[in-house]
């Protein structure tokens, strides 16, 4: 928190590679700070942070308006096409450290394509990851968030549907994360007021863990 009248909260995309974690990012931020594009291999090479512009109307504390600030990290995906685990592993915990050593991170978003179904090695080493990296509280301060949401209206289905028949690795997540899951979709192409309600989920998510972060020193 900066002073009294404005808050930064911090959060970090996490995931698979071409998951949509940049653009993603970018919806949070309302920017084009990441660069986001197609390829048939990982993009994102190095950590970087983008910061939003002050947004206003999500927060009133003793009837006082506060203004937030969102900062994103957008880190490499994982399994990488050019860089080892191991290397990914150490970009991102360094980049974690520099960036909300001291302030602390709000909420980590693990990226997962809703077209892509969530089972088997790849998934588990997506999670055992996200333990590696924030630690025995990652489960606290961890969200998923599905791109690619609009295959779930090309195929008739509502949101609670398609979780009804997801993968048994998935609702396992889920259920750790207190359910705590965003869909989002097209690209990244949303208007303002679709990036409001994601913004606001977030911030529900954060307000229900009291605004705690978790600690990365
Ligand atoms: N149809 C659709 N395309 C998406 C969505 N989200 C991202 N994309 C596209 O998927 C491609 C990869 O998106 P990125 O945001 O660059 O993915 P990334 O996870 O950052 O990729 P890496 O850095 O390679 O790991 C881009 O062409 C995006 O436009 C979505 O919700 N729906």
């Amino acid at each position: 928190m900066t002073d009294t009248n404005k808050m930064i909260i911090n959060l970090a995309v996490f995931g698979r590679t071409q998951s949509g974690k940049s653009s993603a990012g970018n919806v949070l931020l309302g920017s084009a700070d990441f660069y986001s594009t197609f390829a048939p291999g990982s993009i994102t090479k190095e950590c970087s942070l983008g910061r939003s512009c002050h947004l206003h109307g999500f927060m009133r504390r003793g009837g006082q308006e506060i203004s937030l600030q969102i900062q994103v990290l957008d880190t490499p995906g994982y399994p990488h096409s050019k860089l080892s685990t191991r290397c990914v592993k150490q970009e991102v915990q360094k980049a974690l450290v520099h960036h909300f050593g001291q302030e602390g991170l709000h909420l980590a978003l693990l990226v997962q394509r809703a077209d892509v179904p969530f089972f088997g090695q790849e998934a588990s080493n997506s999670v055992q990851l996200m333990q590696e990296l924030l630690g025995d509280s990652w489960k606290n301060y961890m969200a998923v968030l599905f791109t690619h949401a609009e295959e779930l209206e090309e195929a008739g289905l509502s949101e609670e549907e398609y979780l009804r028949e997801a993968s048994d690795t998935l609702l396992t997540l889920l259920d750790s994360v207190q359910h705590r899951y965003i869909f989002l979709s097209g690209r990244g192409n949303l208007c303002n007021e679709q990036r409001i309600k994601i913004l606001e989920r977030i911030m529900e998510f954060i307000k229900e863990n009291h605004f705690q972060v978790l600690s990365l020193t």
